[in-house]
């Protein structure tokens, strides 16, 4: 099964309410999509999308990355060399994750399908049913409570709050949010890098000392602020998750060794795709640490593959955060994982089970 071609297309899906974040707006999705073809009539599709404010990654830059890059490197490689083609993708050139990502989904794809299996279990095995949380987007207080309140009528048990905002509006967001909710989910809070180490301190303790339980806070300071991630990590009794401050596993072993996180977000967009993702899992669960599989706003085809390799790596990935699919007002493909608003289904098609993606412009 050699690979015979790589096709890219665009795809642009409606949010159902605009996705807010400390950092970034937006109302739809608009992700690369690509194809790889092999000589044996097999396609393997890969996803990624352009999030430059955390990745650097741009639709142009993604193309360019690999069509010039990437592409000529592996065209005409057998997908039995899986390991050479990783490595190949991975040092084809710096950075550009989210591109080496979309790459290294379609030849995992390809892989599985030529050993007959469902990604996870290629993987090595796992549940086929999984849980995610949904998020909600940081706005004004009622917005938020009425969101919050309709993801618990939907059925969600953990909800992803954004903060990251205002310190004070943050506090009050997250009291009335848990007031309102009454003890029917749990709540995570992404602050998305919005707050100093001494505001996520101050918000913490404010929200502890009021007998607010929270799962976890992710992200309170800068990625590269690993010190002020320790300041708050010292200094809080909630667990601090690592979510811009943790993309390779280099990072991930600073991390554990300063003390700096208790759990690692891993996203195939920051890792540059499955291999590394499995890398970080797999240290992580040496060490004894958790972690949360994670996907930034992107839809069915990436977010099926993190699903297939959380799954797979359930050892060290205890958390879900997959609600990109959910995010969208309907899926872009056919066939393939089956994302029900908190209910995750992996099926036993080989591969990730991709049947056609809806509306894909190829460019
Ligand atoms: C969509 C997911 N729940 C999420 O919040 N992901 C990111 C943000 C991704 C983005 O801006 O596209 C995160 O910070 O965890
Ligand atoms: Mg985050």
């Amino acid at each position: 099964m050699k690979i015979k071609d790589i096709k890219i297309g665009i795809i642009k899906v409606p949010l159902t309410t605009p996705f807010k974040t400390a950092i970034r707006t937006v109302d739809s999705v608009e992700d690369l999509v690509i194809i790889i073809e092999t000589d044996t009539g097999h396609l393997g599709y890969g996803e990624a999308p352009p999030t430059s404010v955390i990745t650097g990654d741009t639709l142009a830059s993604m193309q360019d990355a690999i069509n010039n890059h990437i592409k000529p490197k592996i065209l005409g490689v057998d997908i039995e060399n899986l390991n050479f083609l990783c490595e190949t993708i991975q040092s084809a050139m710096v950075n550009n994750l989210s591109a080496k990502a979309a790459v290294e989904i379609a030849i995992y794809d390809l892989w599985a399908q030529m050993l007959n299996l469902p990604l996870y279990k290629a993987l090595g095995g796992g549940e086929s049913k999984l849980t995610t949380d949904l998020t909600i987007s940081v706005d004004y207080i009622d917005k938020m409570v009425s969101d919050a309140v309709i993801a618990i009528e939907q059925g969600y048990e953990t909800l992803k709050i954004k903060v990251g905002k205002d310190i004070g509006l943050d506090i009050e967001r997250v009291k009335a949010i848990h007031a309102a909710i009454d003890g029917k989910a749990l709540i995570r809070l992404d602050a998305n890098q919005g707050w100093t180490a001494k505001q996520s301190v101050h918000a913490i303790q404010t929200l502890e000392n009021a007998g607010i339980h929270l799962e976890l806070v992710e992200q309170p300071v800068k990625g590269r602020d690993i010190q002020g991630l320790k300041y708050v990590y010292d200094r809080v009794n909630t667990p601090i998750m690592a979510d811009e401050s943790s993309f390779d596993p280099r990072q991930v072993i600073e991390l554990i060794q300063n003390q700096a996180a208790d759990i690692i977000n891993i996203k195939l967009m920051k890792t540059g795709g499955i291999s590394r993702a499995i890398h970080i899992a797999d240290i992580a669960a040496n060490f004894g640490v958790e972690c949360m599989m994670g996907c930034m706003l992107e839809s069915s085809i990436s977010v099926s593959a993190a699903a297939h390799v959380a799954s797979a790596k359930s050892t060290s990935i205890q958390k879900i955060d997959l609600d990109g699919p959910m995010l969208c007002q309907y899926p872009s493909i056919e066939g393939g994982v089956i994302f029900d608003r908190s209910d995750i289904t992996l099926n036993n098609s080989p591969g990730l089970g991709i049947k056609s993606v809806k509306d894909l412009i190829l460019i």
